[in-house]
């Protein structure tokens, strides 16, 4: 046969593969989220995230140093609050002296050039476990008034030292609210990164197991989009740009990769996706079970989510990511 074509030339070899690539993994690509518990000397397993831990603040802090020196840029933190603390106001979530304003504190001071992240909803200080503030009556997450609580603990992260609040509530207009409270408190030089686009999933579980933060009645689908959507991760996300949103993200990534590609067409600033606590905890279960090959299925995954259009990853497998890289 005479062929115009052979599309398997630029397949022969492992050299002509890389030579052509189109997506490069660069560990600055990486986010790693970070769960910070109460006590001293405390590193817990989460039995729905095998290989992932709940940390004390002395061993995050260990854990943070031992994350920059592998070429962890970035790290996202989470915290699992004292249920005693919990109530309907989440007032804790801008106690100057609360656990995440403790360890951004100590993150930066031990490891300065680490790019700390916050999360900012009211879900772990909830005593419901909504990411917002409840209407008892009708069971309601009121947006004003949760939006109104959540300037207070963007500020507070902020005074503690954060680079870049990461507002995972999908309530309305709060990022031009932010924006405009960190200007008026001189928190100039902070970070925006929305969760612009945060759908109403069912790969959180695990997720809410780490922090014990499941809603206690109903669902998030009044405020998280519905997964059938796809223009209106679009309408969402131009808002939050207009509003002053330095990075937009989409959330969940590997079955939402449409709306990755699509949010990078439509945006000019960096747009990132989480890869989510059950999308690790599927890839950690079939691996354990001898079912794929874990560091196989850690590479293609990543790999599809930033060639999809993500320009950073939020994602519990960084670690192994990086060391995969280097290897
Ligand atoms: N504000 C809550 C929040 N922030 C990040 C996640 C999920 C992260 C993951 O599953 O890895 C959630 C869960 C939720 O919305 O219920
Ligand atoms: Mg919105």
């Amino acid at each position: 046969m005479i062929l115009q074509h052979r599309n398997r030339i630029l397949r022969r070899n492992a050299a002509i593969r890389d030579m052509v690539a189109e997506t490069q993994l660069r560990s600055a690509d990486f986010i790693l989220p970070v769960f910070v518990t109460e006590g001293k000397d405390v590193v817990e397993a989460i039995s729905s995230m095998p290989g992932y831990f709940r940390r004390s603040l002395d061993k995050t802090v260990e854990e943070v140093k031992e994350l920059w020196s592998l070429g962890i840029k970035s790290v996202l933190l989470f915290v699992k609050c004292d249920d005693a603390l919990k109530d309907n106001t989440g007032k804790e979530s801008w106690n100057p002296n609360g656990l995440m304003q403790q360890a951004v504190k100590a993150i930066k001071d031990a490891v300065p050039e680490m790019i700390v992240m916050t999360d900012v909803a009211l879900d772990p200080y909830s005593e419901y476990g909504h990411d917002g503030i409840v209407d008892v009556k009708s069971g309601y997450i009121l947006n004003d008034e949760t939006v109104e609580a959540l300037i207070k603990m963007s500020l507070s992260h902020a005074a503690a030292g954060a680079d870049f609040i990461a507002p995972s509530d999908m309530m309305d207009g709060r990022i031009g609210m932010f924006r405009k409270a960190l200007e008026e408190s001189g928190h100039t030089h902070v970070g925006i990164m929305s969760y612009s686009a945060k759908y109403a999933s069912c790969f959180y579980g695990p997720f809410r197991d780490a922090l014990d933060s499941a809603p206690g009645f109903g669902d998030k689908k009044t405020y998280q989009m519905n997964y059938a959507n796809r223009i209106e991760a679009i309408n969402e996300t131009l808002k939050d740009v207009a509003e002053g949103a330095d990075i937009v993200m989409v959330k969940p990534a590997m079955a939402y990769l449409d709306i990755i590609r699509e949010v990078k067409n439509a945006v000019t600033v960096p747009v990132s996706a989480y890869h989510v606590s059950g999308e690790y905890a599927m890839i950690k279960a079939a691996a354990e079970r001898g079912w794929l090959d874990e560091e196989k299925a850690i590479l293609e995954s990543l790999t599809a989510i930033k060639r999809s259009g993500a320009d950073l990853i939020a994602t519990y497998f960084a670690k192994d990511a990086v060391r995969l890289l280097q290897s």
